[in-house]
């Protein structure tokens, strides 16, 4: 069967990394998305940029929207304090499978939840199904259409409340031009801008954090 290339990063990570040890995985994809095949991870100058937002944050309660290969997810469960808890959402069941492996291999199943499903479905279920009360911090990371109609729907849901870190990649490549304005100008967020570049590539690309009003 035809390998795919997120087949081919969790092959590199398997063979060259060190289980158990996050921080290997992640410079593992980042050697093999920069030096062999490009990949959408959020890469590692802006990697540092979420881990210093994160951190700040200290959050107890984390949802990731695009989980792809994990890379993301490694970044964000193995700065989680203990007892926090970290729901991550991924709409193709390929990419979570390879998720996954990628996070079991990094040690850090047990803190994250893979949710397979579409945004759409997965952020009302939230409150009831998956027991959480509110969010501390959301990482934006899947398609660039859906980043507001997501933020708005979390809103509507009622899982923002004030001080709630919203952190969204690609604001500049891609692009979200929709999702920007509205956190900018609807006065509900307090918005910082972090510049940077597009993972393993010289082209710009910035951070946006939104930090909910309440
Ligand atoms: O398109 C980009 N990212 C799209 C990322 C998409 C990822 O989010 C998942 N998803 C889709 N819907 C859901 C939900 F939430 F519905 F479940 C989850 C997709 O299956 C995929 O794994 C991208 C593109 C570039 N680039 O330079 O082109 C650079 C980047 O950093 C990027 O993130
Ligand atoms: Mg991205």
């Amino acid at each position: 069967m035809s390998e795919t290339k997120e087949q081919r990063v969790l092959q590199f990570v398997l063979q060259n990394a060190i289980r158990g040890d996050p921080k290997s995985v992640i410079d593992n994809i980042d050697k093999y998305c920069s030096q062999r095949e490009w990949a959408m991870n959020v890469g590692d100058q802006k990697g540092l940029i979420l881990d210093n937002v994160l951190k700040e944050s200290n959050p107890n309660t984390v949802l990731e929207l695009g989980t792809y290969c994990g890379y993301s997810t490694v970044r964000i469960a193995r700065l989680l304090k203990p007892g926090a808890r970290f729901l991550t959402v991924e709409f193709n069941p390929a990419f979570a499978a390879v998720a996954k492996q990628i996070i079991e291999f990094a040690g850090l199943k047990d803190k994250v939840q893979v949710i397979e499903g579409n945004t759409q479905d997965i952020i009302p279920q939230l409150k009831k199904k998956y027991e959480v009360d509110k969010l501390d911090f959301v990482f934006v990371d899947h398609w660039k259409d859906k980043y507001l109609p997501d933020t708005q729907l979390l809103e509507k849901c009622g899982l923002l409340a004030k001080g709630s870190v919203v952190l969204a990649d690609n604001v500049i490549t891609p692009g979200a031009p929709e999702f920007l304005k509205y956190v900018r100008t609807c006065g509900r967020y307090d918005c910082t801008n972090y510049p940077s570049f597009l993972e393993y590539m010289d082209e710009r690309d910035a951070l946006e954090k939104a930090v909910f009003r309440g």
